[in-house]
């Protein structure tokens, strides 16, 4: 049966201990990283502990008003040459490509991509399908096809937002948190197949936004 994770053979398999992507150990500063959903919450807060250590990022965001005025604040603090906005709906092959190439263009070879936007639609729930698990799909194989040192690239990491609700359940919220289980089933999965890349989930407990406070009132 073909697969999208082509090229991925049994002898390529490697010690656990030797997982570095391509071989090299990770360096924060002066690194490349590309953040979806980072023009608010929790994507923005990454950003901001990234760039006071001396990473390039690009916020990548549906909502390119509230994007480009996150990267003006971070460009007052970090420099016009630290922080880019791209618009970039994470449902969308053609967004997420040209991501990676204004990326790669304006900050240089990207090291690092953190798979953050997420929503919490229960009525709409293809739409939150679409854009919590299909949006850690896209990029993530999109990452493998651009950083894989199977595709000629240096390696590099992925970081999936999973959540509390993706190992618990979540009686509010099911289609949610199935879309959080699956990002853990993702990763766990890359994590004991592919050795051309890192990848990471993160399991955030709660972290003060809009929406949120919202679903809870
Ligand atoms: N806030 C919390 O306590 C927790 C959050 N998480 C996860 O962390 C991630 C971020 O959550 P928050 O910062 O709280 O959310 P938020 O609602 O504050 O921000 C989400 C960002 O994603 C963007 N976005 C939405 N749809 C998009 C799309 N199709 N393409 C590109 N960008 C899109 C939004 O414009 C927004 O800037 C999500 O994956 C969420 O599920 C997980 C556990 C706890
Ligand atoms: C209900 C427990 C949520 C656990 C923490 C979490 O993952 C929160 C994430 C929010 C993030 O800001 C983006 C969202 O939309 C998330 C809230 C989703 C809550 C689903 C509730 C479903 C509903 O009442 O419609």
């Amino acid at each position: 049966m073909g697969s999208c994770l082509e090229s991925q053979s049994k002898e390529q398999t490697q010690p656990e201990s030797d997982r570095t992507g391509g071989g090299k150990s990770m360096e924060i500063k002066g690194s490349v990283i590309i953040i979806t959903g980072a023009a608010r919450g929790l994507g923005k807060a990454f950003a901001e502990a990234l760039l006071d250590r001396g990473a390039k990022i690009c916020v990548a965001d549906i909502d390119s008003e509230q994007g480009q005025s996150t990267v003006a604040e971070l460009q007052a603090k970090h420099g016009e040459d630290s922080v880019i906005f791209v618009s970039c709906n994470v449902t969308s092959d053609d967004d997420f490509k040209a991501v990676w190439d204004a990326t790669v263009e304006k900050l240089g070879p990207v090291n690092v991509l953190i798979n953050n936007a997420g929503i919490g639609n229960e009525q709409e729930w293809d739409k939150t399908v679409a854009v919590n698990l299909g949006g850690c799909m896209r990029g993530t194989l999109l990452a493998l096809d651009r950083m894989g040192t199977n595709k000629g690239g240096s390696g590099g990491v992925v970081v999936n937002i999973s959540s509390i609700v993706g190992v618990k359940a979540n009686p509010f919220g099911p289609v949610y948190s199935a879309t959080k289980h699956a990002i853990i089933g993702l990763v766990r999965s890359l994590g004991v197949s592919i050795f051309h890349l890192l990848t990471y989930t993160l399991f955030p407990v709660l972290y003060h936004q809009l929406l949120f406070s919202k679903a809870l009132l």
